[in-house]
């Protein structure tokens, strides 16, 4: 068979590219900065908590911080040794909520195993609550006919990439891979509430690969590397991949490389559209968080102006 009618038996994905969608969107942000500015006099803010050096969260809270400047967004940074009290911790939550220039809070995660981590979410104003991690937001979330103030970013950057890329989610069958608060369950219940039939599917479920096999949406988000393999896949499915998993690679200066929880090159053969790692759905996580600040910024402009 030659190498041209191998491809039109079997027709590549379309590669959702998180990179290119993220960028436009956050020219949007930019612009729409701007117009607070000028109609408020005041721009966005958004507060940055980073609990000890862990490499990679060090990583993702430069990039937020990058991300704020490069689009006008005003900064509020507080890094904190990783031994920090939890009361600690919770004054300096007390004294961003009680900031006027701050419309968004967010604690890095995950935090040192001597933190409460709930305790900490759960004293995050609700109104700046811009991970969408409040019990108050994802309950809203839950309910049919509430909206939440904020929806999480990862989970939101999900949908954000489906419907920019055209694919249908209505009346489909989705299968959500992982029941994370970050990510599983909060990106099943938008899918559900976007009248898809949506399955979780977790680490005690038997026969995960059958129940994949059925969704036309497959959302990829437990944390191991490329377990979803390509016969996992229903031919022409929309893939979702959340996973950012480290493994070893010699040839990389770092000695690792970044792979998703889906074997890409073997999904991508059967699969209608998918997203890379890197590259796909990491991009738009920060894109919505910056998103959830302008909104936030723009109820809290609308309101102070109402009060006049
Ligand atoms: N408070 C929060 N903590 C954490 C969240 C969150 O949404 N809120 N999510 C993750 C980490 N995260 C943001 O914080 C994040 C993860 C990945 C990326 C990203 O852009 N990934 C790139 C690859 C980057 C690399 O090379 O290392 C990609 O996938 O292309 C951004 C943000 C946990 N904590
Ligand atoms: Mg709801």
């Amino acid at each position: 068979m030659s190498a041209a009618s191998t491809q039109v038996d079997s027709p590549s994905a379309q590669i959702i590219d998180g990179k290119a969608i993220a960028d436009r969107i956050r020219k949007e942000i930019a612009t729409e900065v701007k117009a607070l500015q000028e109609k408020y006099g005041k721009v966005p803010g958004l507060a940055v908590v980073l609990v000890g050096t862990k490499g990679d969260s060090a990583t993702y809270v430069r990039m937020k911080r990058k991300a704020c400047a490069d689009l006008g967004i005003q900064s509020f940074s507080t890094d904190l040794p990783g031994d920090v009290s939890e009361e600690d911790l919770l004054k300096v939550v007390a004294d961003y909520n009680a900031n006027e220039e701050v419309h968004g809070i967010l604690v890095q995660l995950p935090l040192p195993k001597h933190i409460d981590e709930q305790r900490i979410l759960d004293a995050i104003s609700l109104e700046k609550d811009v991970d969408g991690f409040h019990p108050a937001n994802i309950g809203a979330l839950a309910m049919r006919g509430r909206t939440p103030l904020f929806t999480s970013c990862t989970p939101k950057g999900c949908l954000e990439l489906l419907k920019r890329s055209g694919v249908a989610i209505s009346g489909k069958r989705a299968v959500v891979l992982g029941r994370s608060n970050i990510v599983g369950m909060p990106v099943a219940h938008l899918l559900q509430g976007e009248d898809a039939t949506v399955t979780v599917v977790h680490s005690r479920t038997p026969d995960a690969q059958a129940i994949c096999a059925e969704a036309d949406i497959l959302v990829a988000a437990i944390g191991r590397a490329e377990m979803v393999r390509g016969d996992w896949i229903k031919p022409g499915a929309a893939v979702i991949d959340v996973g950012t998993n480290p493994v070893p690679d010699a040839s990389k200066k770092s000695g690792y490389r970044l792979v998703g929880d889906v074997a890409f090159s073997e999904a991508k053969e059967r699969a209608g559209f998918i997203t890379p790692v890197p590259g796909g759905v990491g991009p738009m996580t920060i894109t919505m968080l910056l998103s959830n600040t302008v909104d936030g910024a723009r109820r809290a402009f609308e309101k102070a102006a109402a009060a006049q």
